[in-house]
């Protein structure tokens, strides 16, 4: 699914209203029939009391619509109109005129803090007081109004977007921004729903279709694409009744050192169970019989160092390359790694210490195959590019060095994000039970064995990373967050496979 931004959106916005010939005020009928719809459905008539604040734009013209239609629909609700400034939207004035067809009771005008209502923890805030519209950060009272709303411990449902959150730019103020509970959002879900500045603001969200004009979806350039089931479905590559192990290719390996040979191991049976042909793990000589037995499928092929690795040598061409998991970061493996890169049309999964290394050694970056993938958690990403500013700066950062050394960045986390030039691929599988040891390792193995497949860089690292955190769901769904270990996130791959062409419901999308 594309994400756009806000200056797209409202593009969106006047050319579904020119191509359908409908007026703004219809479209905005729309949007808050849906909202309606989805609390009418989970709220299902009871007697709560549900607050709308709404703004003087567009967004607050949802909120009175939503109010109008709740009003008609029986329930409880009471109408504030967050007056920050005489501006009101045409919109908003249309809709402000209607509210007083279905009720007596105007919407209570709010001009200051004195204004503030009283709120039962059993309320339901609705927060309909900024949208995508927002241009600078709440001030003075509203800013106030936001903290009090926060405080409450009233469920929060924000239309569209949490209110002082903007949809794709940095937040400058954290004290005035609406913690929503939930959210519920036009059309496409907003960059900033992501981010790890931003997302703790959003929680849950739902996506409303509000048929938007489907030519201007399919052609206009997102900022970034969404990267769910019905994607990573698009993304499988079926086998042939034919294909054998060769088609399927050879993975290497390469990682561990004393005491890190679980890094190699993991890795290795992920490289397997995504679908590789053969593995070989690469490993100093300390962990020959650990990769013998623990994965009697693996061929192992070991350094002549008992505790890293100073010299990577293969007798045969590997298909994909993963290296640095446990690597250790001995002044001999720096020298193996820089002869290895060298190697010629082998695609390259760079990890953990390999990363570091570079990360010291700066100029093992003209050394990198071009189109490499990097999976750096922050702690890497921040070694390999510098320090950002904000989340905005850390991808523009991380674009640019996409761009100049013509690879792909992987920047691993919550909502994993795959930099390839300016293109970024959001991943919404996963959960926080990855946090665990080894988990990384498991990634790395799952690219490599994806690319020795014939998948291409960019679809490798994709697919890889959502099939990572599908396995990552399931052996959460099986375990509890808590007790998952890495090697529980190999184990469930196959499940990953099974679920991507399962027909159940697609889920709520959660962070
Ligand atoms: N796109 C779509 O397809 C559809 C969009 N729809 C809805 O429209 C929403 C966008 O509406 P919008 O553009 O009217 O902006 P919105 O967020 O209501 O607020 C802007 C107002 O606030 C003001 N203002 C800004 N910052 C401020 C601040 N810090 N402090 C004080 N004032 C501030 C700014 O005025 P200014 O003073 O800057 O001139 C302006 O008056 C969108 O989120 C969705 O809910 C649906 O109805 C239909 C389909
Ligand atoms: N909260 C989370 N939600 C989704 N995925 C997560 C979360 N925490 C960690 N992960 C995933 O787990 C993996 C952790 O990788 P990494 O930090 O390199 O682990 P390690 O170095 O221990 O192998 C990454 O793929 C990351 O995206
Ligand atoms: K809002």
């Amino acid at each position: 699914m594309k994400i756009f931004s806000a200056a797209q959106l409202s593009q969106a916005d006047k050319i579904t209203i020119e191509k359908q010939d409908i007026t703004s005020e219809a479209l905005m009928e729309r949007a808050g029939e849906q909202v309606f719809n989805w609390l009418h459905t989970h709220l299902d008539g009871a007697p709560v009391t549900i607050r709308i604040f709404c703004g003087i734009g567009n967004n607050g013209g949802d909120g009175l619509v939503i109010g109008r239609l709740l009003i008609e629909h029986g329930y409880k609700v009471v109408v504030y109109v967050v007056n920050f400034s005489d501006k009101r939207s045409k919109n908003f004035l249309l809709n402000y005129n209607k509210i007083k067809n279905v009720t007596k009771d105007w919407p209570i005008l709010m001009t200051s803090q004195a204004d503030f209502p009283e709120i039962s923890d059993e309320d339901m805030i609705v927060d309909a007081i900024f949208g995508i519209g927002l241009n600078r950060s709440p001030e003075g009272w509203v800013r106030k109004l936001i903290q009090y709303l926060n405080a409450n411990q009233a469920f929060k449902l924000s239309v569209d977007i949490p209110s002082g959150l903007y949809a794709n730019l940095p937040l400058k103020d954290k004290e005035a921004v609406l913690k929503a509970d939930h959210t519920l959002t036009f059309q496409t879900a907003k960059l900033c729903f992501f981010l790890p500045e931003t997302a703790p603001f959003v929680s849950n969200f739902n996506i409303l279709e509000i048929g938007l004009d489907l030519d201007f979806i399919k052609n206009t350039e997102p900022i970034a694409q969404l990267i769910s089931k019905p994607e990573a479905q698009a993304f499988y590559q079926p086998r042939n009744k034919f294909d054998h192990k060769g088609t399927f290719g050879h993975v290497l390996i390469v990682g561990g050192s004393y005491g890190k040979i679980g890094a190699a191991v993991l890795s290795t049976s992920a490289a397997f169970k995504i679908g590789a042909g053969m593995v070989t793990a690469f490993v100093p000589e300390c962990g020959y019989s650990i990769l013998q037995s623990t994965i009697p499928e693996a061929m192992v092929i070991t350094d002549k160092e008992e505790k890293f690795i100073s010299n990577i040598e293969t007798d045969f061409k590997p298909s994909a390359i993963a290296i640095g998991m446990g690597l250790g970061k001995n002044k001999a493996t720096v020298a193996a790694l820089k002869k290895v890169l060298q190697l010629k049309d082998i695609p390259f999964v760079i990890d953990a210490d390999a990363l570091n290394i570079i990360s010291e050694n700066k100029s093992l970056l003209d050394f990198l195959p071009s189109n490499s993938i990097l999976t750096p958690h922050p702690g890497e990403l921040k070694r390999l590019i510098g320090t950002w500013k904000n989340d905005y700066d850390k991808l523009k950062k991380a674009k640019k060095f996409s761009e100049k050394h013509q690879v792909v960045l992987i920047i691993k986390g919550a909502y994993t994000i795959t930099v390839y030039e300016n293109k970024l691929y959001i991943n919404t599988s996963g959960n926080p039970g990855m946090g665990t040891a080894g988990s990384g390792d498991a990634l790395s193995g799952v690219i490599a064995g994806l690319l020795s497949q014939g998948y291409d860089p960019l679809l490798a690292s994709v697919f890889g990373v959502y099939m990572h955190g599908s396995a990552g769901d399931i052996a959460t769904g099986q375990l509890g967050f808590e007790a998952v270990m890495a090697g529980d996130i190999v184990e469930n791959i196959s499940e990953a496979y099974l679920e991507l062409f399962s027909r159940e419901e697609a889920h709520e999308q959660s962070q």
